[in-house]
C-alpha cells in the first residue's frame, strides 16, 4: 500500500479471492495502483521481490519456487530465525537464489500503521552497498523513511530476537508483575539480544537501532503486537488464537539451541522457549529470573 505512492505495485498471493479488502488488515482497500494476481512467474517478472512471508513458512516457499525468483532484488520482511536451518531470512535467500541480490527491511512497523500512512522508519540492510542505496530509494515514500546499512545479519536478528523479548514482556503484564518488571525484561533482554547477534557477527550499534531496540521498544510496549498478545495470554493463562502468527514461538527454540551452541547466555530467551512448549510455569520462571546470582550489570 505505502510503495503504490511511487508507482505500479504487483502484489501476489496464493488466493487473491478476497479482493481489494484483506481481512488481515481490516479497514484498508487496497488502493488501483495495486495490480493482484495469483500467478508468480506472472509477477517474479519484477526486478525486486519483497517477501512477506512468516520466517517458518520462508524455506517452504523457497523450495517450491526459488527458481522463479533468482536474479533478482529479493527484499525480505520476516522477522524469525528457521527452527530447521538456524539462520536469518537473508541465509536462506542467498542459498535458495545465489544469483540474487539479497536485502532485508525491518524495524518498528505495525502494517495496520503503514497502511493508514502514519509516518515510519525502517533498516533497509543490504550487504552491497550500492544497492542498499538504490534500494532505500527506491521503497522510501514521503511518509515510509528507511535507512541503510550493510550489517544485514544485525538487522535481521534484532527483527528476530525482539519478538522473543516482547513475548516474555507480554507475560510479565499478562501475569500482573508489574511496568518495572517489564521495562527490566525490555532492557536485560536487549543485552542478551546485542550478546547473541555479536557472537553471530552483528555490529553492536546496529542492534542499538531501529531494527534493535527500535523495535524492541514498540513490540514490547503495544498491544497491536502479535508477540506481546501472545505473551500476555500466557501470563494470564488465557487461550490464544493459534492462527495468529506469532514468530517469537518458534524463534525462541531456535535461540535456545543457537545460544547453547554459542555458549551465549540468554535466560530471558531461554525462559520464553520453556513457557511456549509448557515446560515451565510463569510462577518458576519469574522466580527463577529473580534468584539468579547476583551480578555486575
Ligand atoms: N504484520 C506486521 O505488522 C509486520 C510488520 C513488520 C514485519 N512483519 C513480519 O513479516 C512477516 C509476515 O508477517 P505477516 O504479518 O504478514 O504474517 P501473516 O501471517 O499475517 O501473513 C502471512 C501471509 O503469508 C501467507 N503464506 C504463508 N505461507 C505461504 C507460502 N508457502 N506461500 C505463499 N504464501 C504463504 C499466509 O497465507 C498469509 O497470508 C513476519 O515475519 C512478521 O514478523 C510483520
Ligand atoms: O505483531 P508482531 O508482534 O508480529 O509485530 C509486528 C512488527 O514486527 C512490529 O515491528
Amino acid at each position: 500500500v505505502a510503495l503504490s505512492a511511487n508507482g505500479p505495485v504487483t502484489l501476489w498471493a496464493r488466493d487473491t479471492g478476497w479482493g481489494r479488502a484483506n481481512p488481515r488488515l481490516p479497514g484498508v482497500t487496497l488502493p488501483d495502483a495495486i495490480r493482484l494476481t495469483d500467478d508468480l512467474p506472472d509477477a517474479a517478472r519484477a526486478d525486486t521481490l519483497l517477501l512477506a512471508l512468516p520466517a517458518q513458512a520462508l524455506g517452504g516457499f523457497l523450495a517450491d519456487h526459488a527458481a522463479r525468483l533468482d536474479a533478482r532484488h529479493l527484499v525480505s520482511t520476516a522477522k524469525g530465525i528457521d527452527l530447521s536451518k538456524l539462520t536469518g531470512p537473508s541465509t536462506l535467500l542467498a542459498e535458495a537464489c545465489p544469483r540474487a541480490t539479497v536485502a532485508v527491511l525491518t524495524g518498528p512497523s505495525f502494517a495496520a500503521d503503514i497502511a493508514r500512512g502514519l509516518p515510519t522508519a525502517l533498516t533497509l540492510a543490504c550487504a552491497d552497498p550500492e544497492a542498499g542505496r538504490a534500494l532505500q530509494h527506491d521503497l522510501s515514500t514521503p511518509v515510509l523513511r528507511l535507512y541503510r546499512t550493510t550489517d544485514v545479519t544485525g538487522a535481521e536478528l534484532g527483527g528476530a530476537l525482539k519478538n522473543v523479548i516482547a513475548i516474555a514482556a507480554g507475560v510479565a503484564i499478562g501475569a500482573g508483575l508489574g511496568d518495572s518488571a517489564r521495562a527490566a525484561i525490555v532492557t536485560r533482554g536487549f543485552a542478551e539480544m546485542t550478546r547473541l547477534a555479536a557472537r553471530l557477527g552483528a555490529r553492536p550499534e546496529t542492534l542499538a537501532g531501529l531494527s534493535g531496540l527500535g523495535d524492541l521498544t514498540l513490540t514490547c510496549t503495544s498491544v497491536q503486537s502479535r508477540n506481546f498478545r501472545y505473551g500476555q495470554a500466557l501470563g494470564a493463562r488465557q487461550p490464544f488464537d493459534a492462527a495468529t502468527t506469532v514468530e517469537g514461538a518458534a524463534t525462541a527454540r531456535a535461540v535456545a539451541v543457537l545460544s547453547r551452541r554459542m555458549g551465549c547466555d540468554m535466560p530471558i530467551a531461554a525462559m520464553v522457549a520453556r513457557l511456549t512448549d509448557n515446560s515451565m510455569t510463569v510462577d518458576d520462571a519469574a522466580q527463577q529470573l529473580m534468584t539468579r546470582p547476583l551480578k555486575e550489570e
